[in-house]
Order: structure tokens, then C-alpha cells, then sequence
């Protein structure tokens, strides 16, 4: 027990030195995520018939509740922000599971159902618990802390779920920030669209952070177990660099490139940053699970997430849903003088407009990785 401690306390050490900490911005206002985060929600929808499935069919849930003493269920959504959308998915989840339940064995109790909501320590967990539906049934608690580590008991939990959050890196590789590497990512301000050099370290990042997630969960999960991932996809073998994301970062580092000739930020500042966001496809994903060895791949596919969107999307309104989920990795670089951030967002707004077109043409390709996984 006291080594257990002892390894949670240096990986607390760890990273705090290194983690972005960067969570989607906190409370109710113009730029909350809770404000903002409509377009990560239709996405996820766009599985939930899937997740239905999985549940009646692949989830052994009489086995599942009737080994736990107190007949519950116990769920856990990774990187769930501040709501609202984690609390629609939750219940949902939940709803599915009664029915299969009562669909499985009529005649016998309902389990009880506990859901965990878990996000880095800085998320606002307050707006988080304030604003959770009174009209909810399950038990509910939230967990902070990186889920690239332990957060709850060996077996403890039956269903995991997290979606738009794995794609976020731990740090930003040391070889892209080192001015000496052939890595050094100098007027880039991601992978997409910078060298193979810098995408090979974004990409090994990548696959440290998932191998830290998948042995943490491996060892939460009570065998039958599932895990649900959502997450930014691309087709394997094809850059996702002339997708809207890649426009969009290569723009963002021409708006700072701009700002520091005015004088706004610093070159040095610009040269320094980057973003801790990676986009897999199913070949990476697949070979990183099958190293982890504790979980069977039940499925994998990617799909188009804005099947939803009928029309055009608005520019504004697309960079007003970026700005609420990676704000703080700005103001934690750049400091947080309104004035600079908002130039940041405002400008990126108008050098996207005259690509609007460009972006709506893209936006029914599949860059939405759905994964289901099994503990065995
Ligand atoms: C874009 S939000 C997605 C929120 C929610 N799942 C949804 O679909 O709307 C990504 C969330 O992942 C969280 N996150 C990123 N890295 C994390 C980590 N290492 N541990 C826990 N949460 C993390 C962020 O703090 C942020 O709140």
C-alpha cells in the first residue's frame, strides 16, 4: 500500500510539472464551454445507437450487477468537462441499460447505478455539480485527476465512457519545444502541416499518453467490462493536415506570426507554442490496444460526425466552440490579458471566412473514431 501511495504521489509530481492543465473553460458565460459545446455533443450522438447495441448485446449485465454486493453499476465518463453534455450521455447510458436490464430479467430489482464524472483538477467541477439535473437516477461523484493515471480501485468499474478527450496530450513532446532538435517546430503551431520529424513526436507523445490510459482503465475495469471511445479519427494512411482542423492551426500560427511583428506577443513566445492535440486513426489506435493486451477491440470505425448539420457552418460560431475547449492553453502561454486572447480568436475568425466554403465542403468526411473495447 505505502509503494502504491508512494508511485501516485511522484506520478503527482510528474504531472504537475509537465501537464498542459489546460480544461474547457469553466462556468456559464459568452465563452463556458457549457456555452459552447453543442457541436461536441451532436457529434457523440451521432453514436448512440451504437451504444445501444453494444449495451443490449455485448454488455453481460445480469453478470455485471449481480457480482457487485449492492446490486449497482458503476460508470465513469473520462473527461467530462462541466456538462451539459456529459450529463445527456450519461443518462442515456444509463436509460439504455435499464431497459436492457429489465429486457434481460424482468422480474428482478433494478441495479443502482453510480456515475463518476471525471476531469483534470483545474476543470470547475463546481459549475460541473450546480448545474447536474435534479431529476437524475443515479448516484453521482466527481473524480479529479488526469486520467492518464489510476483513479479508481482495481475492478471497480463496470462501463467507462469518454468522448473529445483523449485526444488531448499530456505535454507537448520536449524534442518540438528543444531549438536544437530537427523537431523544433519553429512558425508551426501543431504537427499538422510541420515536418515528419514533428509529427513522429507528436505521435509517439500520443502513444505514451494512450499506453498510461489504457493500463490505468485496464486495471478499473472488472473483467466484461466496457469502454467506450470517442475521439477525433482520420482514415489511415491520409494527413488529416487538409481537413478543417489542419486549416485551422495553420491559421491560428499565422495569426500569431502576425501578432508578434506587432509587437502583441513575443516571437519567442510564438516560437514556444504548440498544441497538445493529436488526431489518431484505426491502424494507431488498434496497434496501441493490442500492446495493452487487456482488452478485446469489439469495434472500431470511423464515422462522419456532422451528419447533422443541415446547410452551412458559421465560422463564428465553429471558432466561439474551439475558443471554449482550448482557451486555457493560450492564456497559460500567452497570459491572460483579454485583450490578446480575443485579438487571437477574433482574427483567426476573419482569416477563416474566405475559406468557408472550403470547410463546408469537407465537413461530411469521417473524422469521428468510435471504439468499443472489452476487458478480457
Ligand atoms: C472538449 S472537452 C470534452 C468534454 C465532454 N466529454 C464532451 O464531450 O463534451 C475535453 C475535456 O477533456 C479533459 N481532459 C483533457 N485531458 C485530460 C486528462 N489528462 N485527464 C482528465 N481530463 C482531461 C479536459 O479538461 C476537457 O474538460
Amino acid at each position: 500500500m505505502a509503494k502504491l501511495l508512494q508511485d501516485s504521489c511522484n506520478q503527482d509530481a510528474i504531472f504537475s510539472k509537465f501537464s498542459h492543465s489546460s480544461p474547457a473553460n469553466g462556468g456559464n458565460g459568452t465563452h463556458s464551454y457549457s456555452n459552447n459545446s453543442s457541436y461536441q455533443r451532436l457529434f457523440a450522438n451521432v453514436e448512440r445507437d451504437k451504444i445501444d447495441q453494444e449495451i443490449a448485446h455485448n454488455f453481460e449485465i445480469q453478470k455485471l450487477s449481480s457480482s457487485s454486493p449492492s446490486n449497482t453499476l458503476v460508470l465513469a465518463d473520462m473527461g467530462c468537462a462541466t456538462g451539459p453534455n456529459t450529463f445527456g450521455t450519461m443518462q442515456h447510458i444509463v436509460n439504455s441499460m435499464k431497459r436492457t436490464f429489465q429486457s434481460v430479467c424482468p422480474t428482478s430489482p433494478l441495479p443502482e447505478f453510480q456515475v463518476f464524472f471525471n476531469d483534470q483538477t483545474t476543470n470547475d467541477f463546481n459549475t460541473l455539480f450546480q448545474s447536474m439535473p435534479e431529476d437524475r437516477d443515479y448516484f453521482a461523484a466527481g473524480v479529479a485527476g488526469s486520467f492518464h493515471r489510476r483513479l479508481f480501485p482495481t475492478s471497480s468499474v463496470q462501463f467507462m465512457h469518454s468522448s473529445y478527450a483523449v485526444h488531448w496530450l499530456s505535454r507537448i513532446p520536449e524534442e518540438v519545444l528543444d531549438e536544437q532538435s530537427p523537431a523544433w517546430n519553429k512558425g508551426k503551431i501543431h504537427y499538422l502541416g510541420a515536418t515528419e520529424t514533428v509529427a513522429a513526436a507528436y505521435s509517439a507523445q500520443y502513444a505514451k499518453d494512450m499506453g498510461n490510459f489504457l493500463r490505468a482503465r485496464a486495471e478499473e475495469l472488472v473483467e466484461g467490462g466496457i469502454m467506450v471511445i470517442i475521439t477525433s479519427g482520420n482514415p489511415d494512411g491520409v494527413s488529416a493536415a487538409g481537413l478543417p482542423s489542419g486549416l485551422l492551426y495553420n491559421l491560428l500560427a499565422s495569426t500569431l506570426m502576425d501578432m508578434s511583428k506587432e509587437g502583441l506577443v513575443s516571437e519567442a513566445e510564438v516560437d514556444s507554442f504548440n498544441l497538445p492535440i493529436y488526431i489518431t486513426c484505426p491502424a494507431e489506435m488498434r496497434q496501441l490496444v493490442e500492446e495493452n493486451g487487456h482488452f478485446s477491440i469489439e469495434r472500431m470505425e470511423l464515422t462522419a460526425p456532422t451528419t447533422w448539420i443541415e446547410g452551412a457552418v458559421d465560422t463564428r460560431e465553429w471558432i466561439d466552440h474551439i475558443r471554449a475547449a482550448m482557451e486555457g492553453i493560450f492564456t497559460n502561454h500567452f497570459g491572460n490579458d483579454p485583450n490578446i486572447i480575443d485579438q487571437i480568436f477574433e482574427r483567426v475568425t476573419h482569416k477563416l471566412e474566405p475559406y468557408n466554403e472550403e470547410v463546408n465542403s469537407k465537413l461530411h468526411e469521417k473524422v469521428q473514431l468510435f471504439v468499443v473495447l472489452k476487458r478480457i
